[in-house]
């Protein structure tokens, strides 16, 4: 029997821009490795939220964001790991994404998200997402 483990919060970013937003894939030998997610975290201790999703994305991408909005929290649990994933809609702020450790970036459409294979902890977020957009556009392809 696999055992469990808690490892605590971890924010993600959703970053948007002309429409679109970010989506990052995890390289080989990461867990969840060459899904699609949205770039982020675990938050250490003594860190906020938003100061984990700072040195994260500056981290991972070298960008500094602006926050828009927190989603709501989801709890998971994977087969060997529970988290809860936090996710924040941002704007850039200063700089440009950099792929890093990342196998590749890419801006999306939410209408082509279901596209892209992500992490079930992400899909309830991918969910949430979709039904601001519509309610603040009306369109499911577009981002505000
Ligand atoms: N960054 C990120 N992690 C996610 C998402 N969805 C999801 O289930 N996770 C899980 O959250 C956990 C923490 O992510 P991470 O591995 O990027 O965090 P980290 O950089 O602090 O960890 P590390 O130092 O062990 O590499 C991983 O188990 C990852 O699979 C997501 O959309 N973004």
């Amino acid at each position: 029997m696999t055992t469990s483990f808690h490892i605590g919060d971890v924010v993600c970013a959703i970053i948007e821009c002309d429409g679109k937003f970010l989506i990052a894939r995890r390289p080989k030998g990461k867990h969840l490795a060459r899904k699609w997610e949205f770039p982020g975290g675990k938050v250490e201790a003594g860190e906020s939220e938003a100061e984990a999703l700072e040195r994260e994305l500056l981290e991972e991408l070298d960008v500094r964001v602006e926050i828009v909005e927190r989603l709501t929290p989801v709890e998971h649990s994977y087969p060997d790991r529970s988290l809860r994933l936090i996710a924040y809609r941002c704007r850039i702020a200063a700089g440009v994404p950099d792929a890093g450790e990342h196998e590749e970036l890419r801006w999306i459409g939410i209408d082509k998200a279901s596209e892209y294979d992500f992490p079930e902890a992400d899909l309830p977020i991918l969910a949430e997402y979709r039904m601001k957009i519509v309610a603040a556009t009306g369109d499911p392809q577009k981002t505000v």
